[in-house]
């Protein structure tokens, strides 16, 4: 177990403690447990949502960072009231520097960036400072105000983009082909640069796609999903789909959370892939998720090629052996499961709105 130093409370401008903490502190024989403090930026996505939910039910005292108002993010209902909210933005500095040194935090995981496989070509410039530059900003202002804080950074698969190499792991090399996976590697550097130079607590989670009920509409599980609840419940289905035979290393994000968390828990800091290892195809997606409802998904399925992305020569799929051997970790949902438990959140949407 990782000893820390304690710090002290902590006060927002009108002087009354926000939050107390500090981690594990050995007291004599007795081991005193005081909470942690985690902020979590870009907490209104998927993967922001069951990482609050995992630091809450590891009695963390959470302060999640979002860009728009608070009530936007319905993701984050079912926690209202158990973790503090902040609207910032974190390409504005001088905010982000004053939220950091108040808060001091033990932890900090940086979930936010620009996500959608819509846009993982648009607009290279904003893609660039919103999913590299800004990361290297905000260590720099965590390595200025708070430098004990460990920080995770949550990059992806697609910085491998047209890799060479199947399985990939953390020695293969990066060949992006798009402005999202190149940021994401400017950011990845960034977090090295400052674990070795600054000997910061600054890992990296190479992250593979993942899953679960709470992913945006437009990526394509979800597309799948909500396909296969509204034919179930003969309502108007419009399965438009790219392309079947695209293929993903697919796991659930609620096993991912878990692994950044464990990353933190280290004794030292470093760099893991996160992934299944496993591939499925968007037909297999489409047929796991209509034989749930006893459905075949080909009568629904129509095929446009505009959603059609150029597919990978050598697959995206990663070899976590390094995760699983260090941190322990193994991915606890099967893609069949998780594929499932998607249609079932589905159903259970449709039929809540309609006794509503
Ligand atoms: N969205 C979508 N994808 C389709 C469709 N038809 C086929 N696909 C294929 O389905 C695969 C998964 O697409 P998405 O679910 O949109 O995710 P992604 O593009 O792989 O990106 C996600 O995962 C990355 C990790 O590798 C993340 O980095 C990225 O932000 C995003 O979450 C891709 O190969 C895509 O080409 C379609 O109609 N819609």
């Amino acid at each position: 177990m990782a000893v820390r130093t304690p710090s002290a409370e902590t006060k927002d401008s009108t002087g009354e403690a926000l939050v107390r903490h500090h981690a594990y502190i050995l007291t004599g024989p007795a081991m005193t447990q005081r909470t942690s403090v985690a902020i979590i930026s870009g907490a209104g996505g998927q993967d922001g949502s069951y990482l609050a939910e995992w630091l809450l039910a590891h009695d963390y005292h959470v302060v999640a960072l979002v860009r728009h108002t608070p009530a936007h993010y319905e993701r984050l209902n079912h926690l209202r009231g158990k973790f503090d909210i902040r609207q910032v933005n974190l390409r504005d500095s001088g905010a982000t520097e004053e939220i950091l040194r108040r808060i001091a935090a033990d932890e900090f995981y940086n979930l936010a960036a620009r996500a959608s496989s819509a846009t993982l070509f648009d607009e290279p410039a904003e893609m660039g400072m919103e999913n590299g530059v800004m990361v290297a900003q905000l260590l720099e202002t965590l390595r200025r105000t708070s430098p004990q804080t460990r920080f995770c950074q949550a990059g992806s698969s697609e910085m491998f983009g047209n890799t060479t190499v199947s399985p990939q792991d953390e020695t293969t090399a990066f060949r992006p082909r798009n402005p999202y996976g190149a940021a994401k590697i400017f950011a990845h550097i960034a977090v090295q640069t400052y674990r070795q130079r600054h000997h910061m607590f600054a890992c990296n989670a190479i992250l593979y796609n993942h899953e679960s009920p709470r992913r945006s509409p437009e990526m394509v599980t979800r597309k799948v999903a909500i396909a296969a609840a509204r034919a179930y419940r003969n309502l108007p289905v419009a399965l438009t789909l790219g392309d079947l035979e695209a293929r993903r290393d697919w796991g659930y994000a609620g096993d991912y959370v878990r692994a950044l968390w464990l990353m933190l828990q280290q004794p030292a800091a470093d760099d893991y892939v996160i992934a299944t290892g496993i591939l499925h195809s968007v037909r297999e997606l489409c047929e796991v998720a209509f034989e749930h409802v006893d459905l075949d998904y080909r009568p629904f399925l129509r095929l446009d090629p505009s959603l059609t992305r150029a597919p990978e020569s050598i697959p995206l799929v990663g070899n976590s052996d390094k995760a699983r051997a260090l941190l322990g970790w193994e991915p606890e949902v099967t893609f069949s499961e998780m594929i499932r438990n998607m249609v079932d959140a589905e159903v259970a949407a449709i039929d809540r709105n309609a006794g509503e």
